[in-house]
């Protein structure tokens, strides 16, 4: 008796070290078939990657966490070829062959769980998996989207427009020149364009001339879990927590209120007999498959698809396309000549048009500048997943079982010099104007900056109509050159290019996860004598 009382504290002591070792070592065998598994037996075992992604181990999420993705899987596809193993279920490709078969219409893959973050309480475009669930949702909302609604609203971007060249013209009015910080600035102004087409009010932001909204955090922190959660989907939840503490912002939930209060706002305006033609009044009429009417919330999640999705994919071509423009002596001027040329014929007005802004008599410069940014600069350099359906495929000359996931990156594959050269990876427009029929059939095929076929970009046209407006406005008005680096510049991010280079002569900083978003863009703007 006495032995058992002396003995039972140390007995208990060893139970629980013998408990913990063995739950250890469980863990630890459990881990070693999990990495065995990865690495031998996966169905993607036999593909060449990164060890990382082959042990299964989270190489997209660490390219999320670093903000490194477009670059880095470049790499990885010069090192491996056409396939490269990305994650322990996932494989990244670049043959253009695999475009077709995987995002064509009517085809039978689908999106995979990553796209699930990008979902409020409702699923929306962007976020459906299901083919036929999304041919339903794009059917209700496609009317928000046609060209003869994006004619009636552009005077909504014209309206924009003059606030921004206002804010320009109270920066520069004191000394005729400013240092302006163009990340933020068009940033700006894409959320109040976001805002008239899809809320019927502008946000505000450039009469205000700052994020009255607190819209900026907000939107990094969305983007950011997106690209983090969807990359580990079992961790969702924490991740988007630990993007929210590091970011200092919520983020989908946060949007998602805002938009929520905007339609709300709009919803009362229209009681008081507030009417207007505009993508929030199409929604409104939107009927599901049954004939019903959208619901409140239903239109409130797909405005905030158009507040996440377009606004920073528009800003950021923007300022790739004034940043390659202006980069180029010869090409600025060009620019700015021809712009000049088709003012005196009479053939180019301000507040600029989308028809006079894209009808030209001869290949334009401007437009071949603007493809050559949406190929060297996709704002998604991420992957554009999707899950191999029922029987598998072949893709770029590999079978894939069913189940198994592959994806394509915008970055990787505008790189190809099969496709657009082995000057692929400088900013050359020249390209678009010279090239035959068939190499720019070639590069067409291979140039999927909006995505493709049935899950492709449904407001490219906006972005496109707001690009080609706003942009030859600035060059025509303003004279842009970079702000020097210098210890007295307001930089404090070393210089790095959309390839992942640091350089101190590039004019911004460049982090590549589901976008390639720039910052600290600054540049020294005076008016431009005419
Ligand atoms: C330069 C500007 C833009 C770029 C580069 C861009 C890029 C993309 C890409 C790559 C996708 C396909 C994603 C995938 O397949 O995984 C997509 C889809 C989408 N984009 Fe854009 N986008 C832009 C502007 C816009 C604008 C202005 C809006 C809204 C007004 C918008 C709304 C959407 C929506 C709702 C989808 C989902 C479409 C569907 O699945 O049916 N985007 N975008």
């Amino acid at each position: 008796m006495v032995d058992y009382f002396v003995k039972l504290p140390l007995f208990d002591t060893m139970s629980h070290v013998d408990t913990l070792l063995a739950l250890a070592g469980s863990l630890f065998a459990a881990f070693l078939a999990y990495i065995s598994y990865s690495l031998f037996f996966h169905p993607l075992a036999g593909l060449p990657g990164p060890l990382i992604a082959r042990m299964g181990l989270g190489w997209m999420t660490i390219r999320a966490l670093k903000h490194d993705m477009g670059w880095t899987l470049q790499e990885e596809h010069r090192k491996h070829g056409q396939i490269v193993r990305v994650a322990r279920n996932m494989a990244s490709m670049v043959d253009p062959s695999a475009i077709t078969e995987m995002y064509r219409y009517g085809g039978k893959f689908e999106k995979t769980s990553f796209y699930t973050f990008f979902r409020a309480e409702k699923p929306s475009l962007m976020s459906t998996l299901g083919n036929h669930a999304h041919a339903e949702l794009r059917r209700a909302e496609s009317p928000a989207y046609t060209m003869t609604l994006l004619v009636e609203l552009e005077e909504y971007v014209d309206s924009c427009l003059e606030d921004l060249v206002a804010l320009f013209n109270r920066k520069i009015e004191a000394s005729g020149k400013a240092t302006i910080e163009m990340a933020e600035t068009l940033q700006m102004l894409a959320m109040d364009v976001v805002g008239e087409l899809a809320f019927g009010r502008s946000f505000g932001l450039c009469a205000a001339g700052e994020d009255t909204e607190g819209f900026f955090p907000m939107l990094e922190s969305f983007v950011y879990s997106c690209a983090l959660a969807g990359s580990q989907p079992w961790a969702g939840k924490a991740l988007i927590l630990f993007v929210m503490l590091r970011v200092g912002a919520r983020g989908p939930q946060a949007l998602g209120e805002k938009t929520t209060k905007a339609v709300q706002e709009r919803l009362a305006k229209m009681k008081e007999g507030f009417d207007r033609n505009d993508m929030l009044s199409k929604l409104m009429k939107a009927k599901n498959p049954d004939g019903s009417q959208y619901s409140t919330r239903q239109i409130e999640v797909a405005a905030t698809s158009i507040l996440g999705a377009g606004s920073d994919t528009t800003a950021i071509t923007m300022r790739a396309l004034m940043r390659y423009i202006i980069g180029d002596k010869k090409i600025y001027d060009k620019v700015l000549s021809e712009i000049e040329e088709a003012i005196e014929e009479g053939n180019l007005n301000f507040p600029l048009t989308y028809a006079e802004g894209t009808k030209t008599s001869a290949p334009s410069v401007r437009q071949a500048c603007l493809k050559e940014t949406l190929r060297l600069h996709p704002a998604v350099p991420w992957t554009l997943p999707r899950v191999v359906p029922q029987g598998g495929a072949v893709l770029a000359g590999h079978f894939f079982p069913a189940g198994t996931e592959v994806a394509m990156s915008p970055f990787v594959v505008h790189r190809r010099p099969e496709a657009f050269g082995e000057d692929a990876a400088f900013f050359r427009p020249e390209r678009w104007l010279e090239a035959d029929a068939e190499t720019k059939k070639v590069m067409e095929r291979n140039l999927i900056t909006f995505g493709s076929g049935s899950r492709v970009c449904i407001g490219k046209n906006i972005s496109l109509m707001e690009i080609t407006k706003v942009v030859p406005t600035l060059l025509h008005k303003y004279d842009f050159a970079f702000t020097p680096r210098s210890a007295s510049s307001p930089h404090t991010k070393p210089g790095r290019r959309v390839d992942g280079v640091f350089d101190e002569k590039e004019p911004w900083h460049v982090a590549s996860q589901w976008f390639a978003t720039q910052s600290q863009f600054f540049m020294d703007v005076k008016a431009r004598e005419a």
